[in-house]
């Protein structure tokens, strides 16, 4: 199967490497195309712009930053709708809002194009190990022909109904991930400043009712001031605003998550936006002093 891919930032490089290991035929495009050169080392080809890969490809998936990015590569000079059109698909990973998907889908559907929003689960392990969890939405039929894709570069797809519904999903578990990395952040603060060990909190968490992947993976890094990207925090501030703007519009009051952002938008104030998410533990921290 021949598949475009337009992003090749932390997720993405990942995605696509997964997809040509597994015999999948690749073109990538990407904003800053040198990062498309480690993927041609591999077999991959280039597209010179969006609307140059969906000319070629039947199926094209991006992964891109955010509403504004996935905005941009569609409906932009050279973008996706320049050349999308009867018999090819577009599958949108990139975590967004449902207004956003839903712009681009019927402004594809316009075309004759078909539409997919799929964004994921997982960071950037899961996207280089095919372990991501995928929140697909939108057209039956195109899930179903890009399923050997999903199966690549994930180990469970979900199939929600309507576009829209991908989104919201994508965005509630990140809201609930980012008010968690918040109050963990906290305990290992008031553990460390009440005379207690951080790394024993995390042995005592680790087996207990509320042990979970995130903190036996950040944790230790985090103790040691280690935020290199997995999850840049700027994405996790987007996420948490897209959040509690799908709070506001269906009048559900989320105080924990409000406050989760304003740590988020300090962090990212503090020149923290480009390191990982869990770099809020610096803004619990700076509180302290
Ligand atoms: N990292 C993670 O753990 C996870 C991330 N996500 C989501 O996946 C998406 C990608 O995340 P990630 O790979 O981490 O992000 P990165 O910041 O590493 O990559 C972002 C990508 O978007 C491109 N981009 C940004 N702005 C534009 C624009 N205006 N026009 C065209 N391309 C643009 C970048 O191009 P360039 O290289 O030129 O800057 C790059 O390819 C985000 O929506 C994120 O929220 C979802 C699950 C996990
Ligand atoms: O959107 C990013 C999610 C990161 C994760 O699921 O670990």
């Amino acid at each position: 199967m021949e598949v475009g891919f337009l992003g090749l930032g932390i997720m993405g490089k990942g995605m696509s490497m997964n997809l040509l290991k597994h015999g999948f035929k690749v073109t990538v495009w990407n904003r800053t195309l040198s990062k498309c050169d480690e993927l041609v080392a591999l077999g991959a080809s280039i597209g010179e712009t969006p609307a140059a890969v969906v000319k070629k490809c039947k199926f094209t998936i991006a992964m891109l930053s955010d509403p504004p990015a996935a905005l941009s590569v569609v409906f932009d000079k050279d973008g996706v709708l320049e050349t999308i059109g009867s018999g090819k698909g577009y599958i949108d990973m990139s975590t967004v809002d449902h207004p956003t998907s839903t712009k681009i889908s019927e402004a594809i559907a316009s075309k004759g194009g078909h539409f997919l929003e799929a964004p994921v689960s997982g960071s950037k392990k899961p996207a280089e190990d095919g372990q991501l969890i995928i929140l697909a939405a939108g057209e039956k039929a195109l899930y179903e022909e890009i399923t050997p894709a999903f199966d690549v570069m994930g180990k469970k797809t979900f199939f929600l109904g309507q576009v829209g519904n991908g989104a919201k999903m994508k965005l509630v578990v990140n809201m609930i991930m980012g008010s968690m990395v918040n109050a963990f952040s906290e305990g290992l603060v008031l553990a460390g400043k009440s005379g207690l060990d951080p790394h024993t909190l995390l042995d005592v968490l680790s087996l207990g009712a509320i042990a979970n992947p995130m903190f036996g993976g950040k944790g230790p890094a985090m103790i040691q001031g280690n935020y290199s990207p997995a999850f840049p925090l700027k994405h996790q501030q987007k996420d948490m605003r897209l959040a509690l703007a799908l709070g506001d519009e269906n009048a559900v009051s989320m105080p924990v998550a409000a406050a989760a952002n304003e740590a988020f938008k300090k962090a990212r104030s503090m020149g923290l936006g480009d390191l990982d998410f869990s770099a809020v533990f610096e803004t619990v921290k700076d509180l302290q002093h």
